[in-house]
């Protein structure tokens, strides 16, 4: 049986990864052993089998003992322990949810439902390092992957609306004492039938403003009763690094740019945190490079994978599974609001949303270990 070592097990991502490879009986192909950065010499969790005492997620040389690697510890992790392991030698098998890795030439981004033939293309050529995607890159292409598999994209344009839970879980918590602290400053007007709505408006924006930087400790500014139009670092050039990822990650996982020949497909758009929890959905305009049939359209998406389904575009039905409230911790993508726009009809308009928890981080490391162990 595989030696498959699990570092950032217990942070947010490694815990939702346990979670299903509990589900899906992933432990009982393999042994796991567990790494820490902050607790070498503890028990390790329960799916342990033979290796119970957790290990250091520095000591390379344990690190090395495994065939397989899976890390949600986190860029800075990888950066620093990445390297040392592959100068020791190491050839094993590294699957990671950080970002540090995935444009570089050695590593493939893994979402296989959508690009399983670059993976096994990448497999057959020995590649030995395959990292997620970005949550907003991957859940999009869940998705709509099925336009995109039949060449119908000329370019898209992305807006999204991304969960507290992309900055992680101190950000969560953080959304959540905002709200808090927001009702609590209101609370006897809210009490008070009679008190004026203006007045109860005043108090939530004065409360905003007085949030102390101990209160916005980790957005920087409220979120709660907010947003934030900025994700990820300033590129200097008027665009945020996540805006960057859905063009670059996107041609990257469908094995398009300069060195496969087939020409990049534009993807852009602007990207927005808001105060929901761990959804992160997207309003899209596709310009198709054809005037499809909506039916058609239909059935593209919905027949791309098993878990993509197609929202009925009417009020009720939108409102009822299109939000991150219908959607997390589900594995479904639903895509709705499909509609021709008023510019013509090669201009296409959907919504989708996806737990980034899910297929925007975990689910694709335990699907690829599934696939390295099934070879
Ligand atoms: N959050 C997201 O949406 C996404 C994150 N990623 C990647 O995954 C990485 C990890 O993200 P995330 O899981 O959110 O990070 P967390 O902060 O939840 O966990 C990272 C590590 O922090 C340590 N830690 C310290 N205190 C605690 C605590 N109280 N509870 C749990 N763990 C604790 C753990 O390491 P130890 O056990 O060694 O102490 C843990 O493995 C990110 O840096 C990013 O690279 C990728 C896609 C999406
Ligand atoms: N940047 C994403 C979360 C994330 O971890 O992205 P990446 O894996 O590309 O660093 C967000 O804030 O919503």
């Amino acid at each position: 049986m595989k030696l498959v070592g699990l570092v950032g097990w217990r942070g947010m991502v490694g815990s939702v990864l346990m979670q299903r490879m509990q589900d899906e009986g992933d432990f009982a192909h393999i042994e796991p052993v567990f790494f820490t950065t902050s607790n070498a010499g503890g028990a390790a969790p329960a799916m342990a089998k033979n290796e119970t005492i957790l290990k250091s997620a520095g000591d390379i040389a344990e690190l090395s003992k495994c065939d397989i690697i899976i890390s949600c510890q986190g860029g800075d992790y990888t950066g620093e322990v990445f390297p040392k392991l592959r100068a020791s030698g190491w050839n094993g098998y590294w699957i990671d949810a950080a970002s540090t890795l995935r444009m570089q030439d050695d590593a493939v981004i893994v979402l296989d439902p959508v690009n399983l033939d670059v993976i096994k293309d990448a497999l057959g050529k020995g590649v030995r390092n395959y990292v997620g995607g970005n949550c907003t890159v991957s859940c999009m292409l869940m998705g709509l992957g099925g336009l995109f598999q039949h060449g119908l994209v000329d370019w898209m344009s992305s807006m999204t609306y991304q969960a507290a839970s992309g900055g992680g879980a101190q950000h969560m918590r953080e959304l959540l004492t905002q709200f808090g602290t927001i009702n609590a400053a209101v609370r006897p007007l809210l009490d008070n039938p009679a008190a004026a709505i203006l007045e109860i408006d005043r108090a939530v924006l004065a409360t905003q403003h007085g949030m102390s930087p101990d209160e916005t400790k980790q957005f920087g500014v409220p979120l709660a009763g907010n947003l934030i139009p900025w994700i990820d670092k300033d590129l200097g050039n008027g665009q945020s690094k996540e805006e960057w990822k859905a063009g670059a990650e996107t041609n990257k996982i469908l094995g398009r740019g300069a060195a496969s020949g087939l020409a990049e497909i534009p993807v852009d758009g602007l990207c927005v945190r808001i105060g929901a929890m761990r959804c992160h959905s997207q309003a899209l305009t596709i310009k198709l490079k054809r005037d499809v049939p909506l039916d058609e359209i239909n059935d593209i998406i919905a027949g791309a994978n098993d878990w993509v389904k197609v929202v009925p575009n009417n009020r009720e039905a939108s409102m009822r599974e299109l939000s991150p409230a219908a959607v997390t911790g589900s594995l479904a993508i639903p895509v709705g609001r499909l509609r021709k726009m008023s510019m013509g009809g090669e201009y296409l308009s959907a919504f989708t949303v996806g737990d980034q928890l899910l297929w925007g981080a975990a689910e694709p490391l335990r699907r690829m270990l599934r696939i390295i162990l099934d070879r």
